[in-house]
């Protein structure tokens, strides 16, 4: 599937079972399904846009007991590289195989999730080894309202996926799930069913917004690690969205404006829950609802629309 970005580049999307994906994903496929993931791996699992910076700033925090140099020592794509920025091997790149050579533990993924109960789209997705050794997930689920306004921002800015086109065009293309890594309602029903057949920590963007104290202390334990309390308040300070924008090893700033342009919009926006109501005319909201009660049907899962 090709489309036009802003640059009027061409973005030719490649397809894995009818889920859009970057080329280069694509084309080392047979390489990421063959990663071997170890049992203590853990795998930081989100639908683009719901908060996969600010988990994994949350998870390296935790891991280095709340030492904020420690947490400057890369930038986060580096320290938590994803599995599906797989490339050919080329050593001084973080990439698929500098994950697999330095075997670290932290990993993220976009991935949806492998499932016995899905169709064969969603269990060929996720490299198998991580069914296999019992690995530990943590997903971050946020409201799909406030993923498609700020998935619709991300693709203004970022070069390497398909111009978004018009908001009412987006709202289309998003519900279509005509986006990179697929719809979000499959995606996040998908590890919801799943979330009580394996070791899966089940968080939400908007309880974490409402309370990064409770969430972030779940998390730690969810870790089998243990920080005292004045870390854990350091930590929830130093991961707000207010320090996580100024900081260059969070906010994208080292990455070249020819692939994201944050002139345009910056990587880290909002950070707020509700922004949705600044974009959806009442026309819209009201077929969204509708679309999402079919689309959502059986799933006994709640949203926070707004805090
Ligand atoms: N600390 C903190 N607190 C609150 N919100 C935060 C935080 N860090 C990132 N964000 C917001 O998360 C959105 C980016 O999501 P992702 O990190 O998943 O993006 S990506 O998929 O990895 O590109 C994006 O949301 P929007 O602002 O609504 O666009 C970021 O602003």
């Amino acid at each position: 599937m090709a489309l036009t970005s802003e640059l009027g580049k061409q973005i030719k999307l490649k397809e894995v079972e009818g889920t859009l994906l970057q080329p280069a994903t694509v084309d080392n496929w047979s390489q990421i399904q063959s990663f071997e993931a170890k049992p203590d791996d853990l795998l930081i699992c989100t639908y683009p846009k719901a908060g996969t910076t600010w988990i994994q700033e949350i998870v390296d925090m935790i891991e280095q007991n709340g030492d904020v140099e420690k947490c400057q020592r890369a930038i986060i794509q580096h320290r938590h590289p994803f599995i599906e920025w797989a490339r050919p091997p080329q050593p001084s790149e973080t990439g698929f195989h500098h994950v697999a050579q330095a075997g670290l533990k932290l990993l993220s993924s976009s991935n949806p999730p492998a499932s016995i109960s899905q169709s064969a789209k969603i269990i060929d997705l996720l490299p198998p080894s991580f069914w296999e050794n019992n690995c530990k997930f943590l997903y971050v689920a946020r409201n799909a309202k406030d993923c498609m306004v700020s998935y619709y921002h991300f693709q203004r800015m970022n070069h390497m996926l398909p111009d978004p086109g018009t908001w009412e065009e987006y709202f289309e293309t998003f519900i279509d799930g005509k986006v990179v890594w697929g719809s979000w309602f499959d995606h996040v029903k998908g590890w919801w069913e799943m979330k009580d057949r394996h070791q899966i920590l089940f968080l939400f963007y908007e309880d974490i917004k409402r309370d990064p104290k409770h969430e972030i202390r779940k998390v730690m334990q969810f870790m089998g690690k243990n920080v005292d309390e004045t870390v854990l308040d350091k930590i929830v300070q130093e991961t707000s969205f207010e320090k996580m924008k100024e900081n260059p090893m969070t906010n994208r700033s080292t990455v070249s404006k020819s692939i994201m342009d944050q002139s345009i919009s910056s990587f880290m926006r909002k950070g707020t829950v509700g922004d949705w109501k600044n974009h959806f005319t009442v026309a819209q909201n009201e077929r969204f609802d509708e679309i999402y009660r079919k689309k959502m049907e059986g799933t006994a899962i709640n949203f926070c629309m707004e805090l």
